[in-house]
């Protein structure tokens, strides 16, 4: 489901980084409430800067950033604070984003602890808080994993597994918008698509936007309303998902299709 509104509305961002690499050049882009905006690029074409500077952990060096309708200053802490609460981001490799000496209920948990907010259930059909623990147990069972997992450390779980848990992660704070950055590159390709389904799933039920960073260009196509392709830092391709295949797509745009067709 999307609505005309923007979720988000980036302008202008430009990045190098010391030593010369720029990283983004120029790149505008927009997400409507509920959209999935795909990007697609080769290794090195600024994917993941973008998502950086999306999320404030990086600083672009020109350009501006309006998230649910309010203009970010990324020299103000408030101001990027009050971005984070609508944004989440899941990376690509699950292993790496929990602390390995962490049992899962703490980890799953993190975010909101850091707000210390009341736990209220997404899905608002409780009259009273939930308590930490079945509000733990509340968001694996929305990523279908058991609640008992919730006193297993990371290695105790399969990577598909963790992957999941940062998903319930992510949307523990009842995000608006969750940056995905290649979520499912690292697991086997047999879960791969239980994971995307997962993902369409909560999009629909909670209305989130997502911007979905990938190489797989069957993924991207599958999970995205629309999708742009970055080249060297810019955006040089950018079309409703339908358009993937139409014979208006950039030579660069058909070129990565047919490597990734190859
Ligand atoms: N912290 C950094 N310091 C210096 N250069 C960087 C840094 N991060 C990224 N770069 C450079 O910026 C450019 C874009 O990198 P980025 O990681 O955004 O690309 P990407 O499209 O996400 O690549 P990949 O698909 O391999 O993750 C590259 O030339 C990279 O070497």
């Amino acid at each position: 489901m999307k609505n005309n509104e923007y979720m988000m509305k980036a302008e202008h961002l430009f990045k190098t980084f010391p030593g010369g690499s720029t990283a983004l050049s120029d790149v505008s882009l927009s997400i409507l409430k509920g959209e999935c905006k795909g990007v697609v690029g080769e290794s090195g074409s600024g994917k993941s800067t973008l998502a950086k500077c999306l999320t404030f952990i990086e600083k672009a060096d020109k350009g501006s950033i309006i998230v649910d309708g309010q203009l970010i200053n990324p020299r103000k802490k408030a101001s990027i604070a009050q971005a984070r609460k609508k944004i989440q981001v899941v990376f690509q490799n699950p292993a790496a984003s929990f602390n390995p000496k962490l049992k899962m209920l703490t980890s799953v948990m993190e975010p909101l602890d850091n707000q210390k907010n009341e736990v209220w259930p997404l899905d608002t059909s409780q009259k009273k808080p939930l308590s930490r623990r079945d509000y733990a147990s509340y968001l694996f069972d929305l990523t279908g994993l058991p609640a008992r997992y919730l006193d297993c450390y990371p290695h105790e779980l399969s990577g598909g597994q963790k992957q999941r848990a940062a998903i319930a992660r992510s949307i523990s704070t009842k995000p608006s918008l969750i940056i995905l950055d290649e979520p499912t590159a690292s697991l086997d390709v047999s879960i791969q698509g239980n994971v995307l389904n997962l993902l369409k799933d909560l999009q629909e039920t909670f209305q989130l936007s997502y911007l979905f960073i990938s190489h797989d260009l069957a993924a991207v196509r599958f999970m995205s309303d629309s999708i742009v392709v970055m080249n060297k830092g810019r955006i040089i391709d950018s079309f409703n998902s339908e358009d993937m295949f139409s014979e208006d797509r950039h030579a660069y745009t058909k070129e990565l299709i047919h490597v990734f067709e190859a």
